[in-house]
């Protein structure tokens, strides 16, 4: 599967968290991320991840350009509540294309073990 990794920096060590604990899992998918949450995901385990750009340079709208061809099974993207953030137009943006496409996004640890459980049992 197809599976993009973003998190808010406020978020990062929680997902970090969460890839590591279901790190063999993530190894055997095709794995892409925003430029910082990848680098920081694969400082920290022994996975290869495709980087797209920052969120706030247009690594959102990256991730949402394969949620418009397709090319996305689900994203987990733990995203900081509390901080506004200067791209958050790029941030709606993705996730509604993943209202349209129907695409499966978790957004922080609980609906990511949800996710990761459909994935496991639902989706090969
Ligand atoms: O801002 C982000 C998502 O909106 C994440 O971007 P980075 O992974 O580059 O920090």
């Amino acid at each position: 599967m197809n599976i993009a990794l973003i998190a808010h920096d406020k978020r990062k060590d929680t997902l970090v968290n969460f890839i590591k604990n279901n790190e063999q899992f993530f190894s055997e998918q095709t794995l892409f991320s925003t430029g910082t949450t990848g680098l920081r995901v694969m400082e920290n385990t022994n996975l290869q991840i495709t980087r797209f750009q920052s969120g706030p340079l247009g690594g959102d709208q990256e991730v949402g350009a394969l949620v418009a061809k397709g090319q996305m099974d689900a994203i987990f993207f733990f995203r900081d509540p509390l901080t506004s953030q200067p791209h958050e137009p790029d941030v709606n943006a993705l996730l509604r294309l993943c209202d349209v496409y129907h695409i499966p996004v978790a957004t922080n640890t609980e609906s990511a073990n949800a996710i990761l459980y459909y994935l496991k049992n639902h989706k090969k």
